[in-house]
């Protein structure tokens, strides 16, 4: 509940004008919806009473009829303000919502970033947000404004009816519209909540599936995932059908609470007039207006009804915008002249939890234009290490410095500019080849293709492309057209272009042949003469590229 009251603060924020306005023009919609069915109610009844009595030549039918118009057509405008004024807010309000999940996420520590499987982020920024559309519209405001219309019919009635009238309308209400939608509310929780779980599932397993879909028909699984992926749906639609029974019923209920409430309303009303206290016009005000007040319920209900779905997804988009903000710095450091590109001191890593730590102490200097292998068996840390000293991971202790200068003294802008990480399975674009290098590059200098086939000459990338389309080759989803081994050099082709004093390399040579591979380490290092270079390798022949081995053991 905690977690729905923040997010409605947090979607109302900027959007209290409009909220407001959005309440009191629905106030006034279900106002107008009770006072039609009661004028109308008042009218028929006194006009028949006043032709049964032969002074129908005397009644005034022209101002309530009037009465009647006005209140149907202000009704229909009032109803199309509010949905104008309070949609158009929470559009707003998600939009802002959907951008502060976006850069939670992207502000998430880069393991955990990592581990958010596509699928998932996808979910927090499309369903969960989706999810969140009902919460004004179908909670909030409809609460009050149902408060505020009861409480306006209670002295409505009291004055123009019996107060007997406006006491046991309001009792009958309170008591069956509280007890129903509160019940329905927490029967429909659990499978609301498993409604939503099963199609944040069926989302993830079908990416899944259409992404894989090669691999799983090699392992002969592709039956098995698709049967899985079903399961989800059958389930969604288990849940989904029980919440369409609790719909029903409470509906019911609610038309029976609203009888209820007509039914004491005539028979008090009735005694009333029968005892000449009110006219029999006035008693059919409380029963029209008694079976106009369902209205105030009937929104509310839907809203309940996805109240679990709500608080799911409230929890995880919360999660995400709390993340606590990066410490940045604006400032570029000094750097210490003499100073190698790069240094560690005493570095160690360790996992919260983990038996040992992930590398190190490790202690060493990497000078510009020097090429520093590391190697080391399979999980000894090569890639953690690469990843602490690009500062996407913290150290557990020790330091780093680039350019004599700690790392966390350089702004994002700043290191990014120094130094690049090429990780082991790199992320192309779908788009060109041209598209996918200038992400690379700085805006202004995005369109310069001469920089752009040097990088690919660098790589030995230039005569596959000459032959196909150029800059203009178009790739797949995740750089799909190119082989393994293209696919690889074209990030490692990207990563220079940004010039970087350090240039960090995951496995840069896996899967190309001995030449291919040669020639590709050599082409960067005459691309880059002064950048330090640190790669990642098994291949024994790549030590003959390095003027350094550091060897890392488990
Ligand atoms: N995100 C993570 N969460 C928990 N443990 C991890 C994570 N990433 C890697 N590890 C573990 O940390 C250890 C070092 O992994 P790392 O990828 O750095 O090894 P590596 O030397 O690069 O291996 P390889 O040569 O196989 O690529 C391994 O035991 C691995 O299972």
């Amino acid at each position: 509940m905690k977690s729905l009251l923040l997010v409605a603060r947090l979607i109302s924020e900027n959007e209290r004008q409009a909220f407001l306005r959005g309440l009191i023009l629905s106030i006034l919609v279900l106002i107008m919806g009770a006072a039609l069915l009661g004028l109308s109610g008042w009218f028929v009844t006194a006009a028949a009473a006043a032709g049964i009595g032969g002074i129908g030549i005397a009644f005034d039918f022209f101002r309530p009829s009037a009465g009647v118009r006005f209140l149907a057509l202000g009704r229909a405008a009032a109803r199309y303000g509010e949905r104008m004024l309070s949609h158009d807010a929470t559009l707003r309000a998600l939009a802002r919502l959907r951008g502060a999940v976006h850069s939670g996420i992207t502000r998430l520590p880069h393991e955990v970033q990592a581990r958010l499987r596509g699928a998932e982020a996808l979910n927090r920024l499309t369903a969960d947000i989706d999810a969140l559309d009902g919460l004004m519209l179908r909670l909030v405001l409809p609460f009050f404004a149902a408060c505020a219309t009861q409480a306006v019919a209670f002295v409505a009635l009291w004055f123009l009816v019996t107060p007997a009238t406006a006491i046991a309308v309001m009792a009958i209400y309170s008591l069956g519209g509280i007890s129903i939608l509160t019940l329905a509310a927490l029967r429909a929780h659990a499978p609301a909540t498993a409604a939503e779980a099963s199609l944040q599932q069926i989302r993830a397993q079908s990416l899944d599936l259409m992404r894989n879909r090669a691999d799983l028909a090699v392992a002969g699984a592709l039956e098995r995932q698709t049967d899985a992926a079903l399961e989800a749906v059958r389930a969604e639609e288990a849940a989904r059908q029980r919440l369409d029974d609790i719909d029903l019923w409470s509906g019911a209920a609610l038309a029976l609470t609203a009888g209820l409430a007509a039914t004491a309303a005539i028979f008090l009303g009735g005694r009333a007039a029968e005892a000449g206290i009110i006219s029999p016009a006035e008693s059919a005000i409380g029963f029209f207006v008694a079976l106009a007040l369902a209205e105030t319920l009937t929104t509310l209900r839907r809203g309940l009804a996805e109240w679990g779905r709500m608080q799911g997804a409230a929890g995880r988009v919360l999660a995400l915008v709390d993340t606590p903000a990066r410490a940045t710095t604006q400032t570029a450091p000094a750097p210490r002249s003499g100073a190698p590109v790069l240094e560690a001191k005493a570095l160690v890593h360790r996992r919260p939890g983990a038996e040992r730590a992930s590398f190190g102490p490790l202690s060493f200097t990497l000078a510009a234009g020097e090429t520093l292998l590391v190697t080391g068996p399979s999980g000894a840390g090569k890639s953690t290490l690469l990843a602490t000293l690009s500062g996407l991971i913290a150290p557990s202790s020790g330091e780093i410095l680039l350019s004599g200068a700690p790392l966390g003294d350089w702004s994002e802008a700043r290191l990014r500019e120094r130094l690049t990480l090429v990780p082991q399975r790199s992320a192309l674009i779908g788009g060109t080849i041209a598209e996918n290098l200038a992400l690379a590059l700085p805006e202004e200098r995005a369109q310069d293709e001469d920089r752009m086939w040097q990088a690919l000459e660098a790589v030995h990338l230039a005569g596959v492309l000459h032959a196909r389309e150029g800059l203009q080759t178009l790739l797949g989803p995740q750089g799909s057209g190119l082989s393994g081994g293209q696919a690889k050099r074209l990030a490692l082709a990207r990563a220079a272009l940004r010039r970087p004093q350090v240039l960090m390399l995951d496995e840069p040579t896996e899967g190309l042949d001995a030449a291919t591979a040669h020639g590709t380490l050599l082409g960067l290092r005459q691309l880059l003469p002064e950048a330090g270079i640190i790669f990642v390798s098994h291949r024994a022949p790549d030590a003959a590229m390095a003027d350094r081995v550091l060897t890392i053991t488990v």
